[in-house]
């Protein structure tokens, strides 16, 4: 997805230059422990929101999650490559 990857870039970009005031930035500087329980926290909202039947809400949270999930993968060195990889192997 386009907006994903540009959303990886930027991300892997606060993760090279750290920029005063940018979020992403404060999730490195906190570290792995903090990012994975941001993607906790964000996970348990989309089930909160999915069982709201809220659309809109719920595309509110899956962005979240999606946010923070990139933050993850720049953190730990997996790009959107390895993943559509992996997805590609899985398709029937
Ligand atoms: N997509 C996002 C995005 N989604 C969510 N968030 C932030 O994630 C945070 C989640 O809110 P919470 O209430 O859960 O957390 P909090 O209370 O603010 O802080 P903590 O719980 O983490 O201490 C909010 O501050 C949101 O602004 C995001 N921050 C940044 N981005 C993207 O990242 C780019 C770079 O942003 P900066 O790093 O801030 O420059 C932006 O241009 C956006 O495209």
């Amino acid at each position: 997805m386009k907006n994903l990857s540009e959303l990886y870039e930027v991300v892997l970009n606060r993760k090279a230059n750290k920029v005063e005031g940018s979020y992403t930035s404060y999730l490195f500087d906190k570290g792995l422990d903090k990012i994975l329980k941001k993607v906790g926290e964000e996970s348990a909202e989309v089930i909160i929101a999915a069982k709201n039947d809220d659309k809109s809400e719920l595309i509110y949270e899956i962005s979240d999650l999606l946010y923070h999930l990139t933050v993850l993968m720049v953190e730990k060195g997996v790009d959107y490559k390895d993943i559509d990889e992996e997805l590609e192997k899985r398709r029937k």
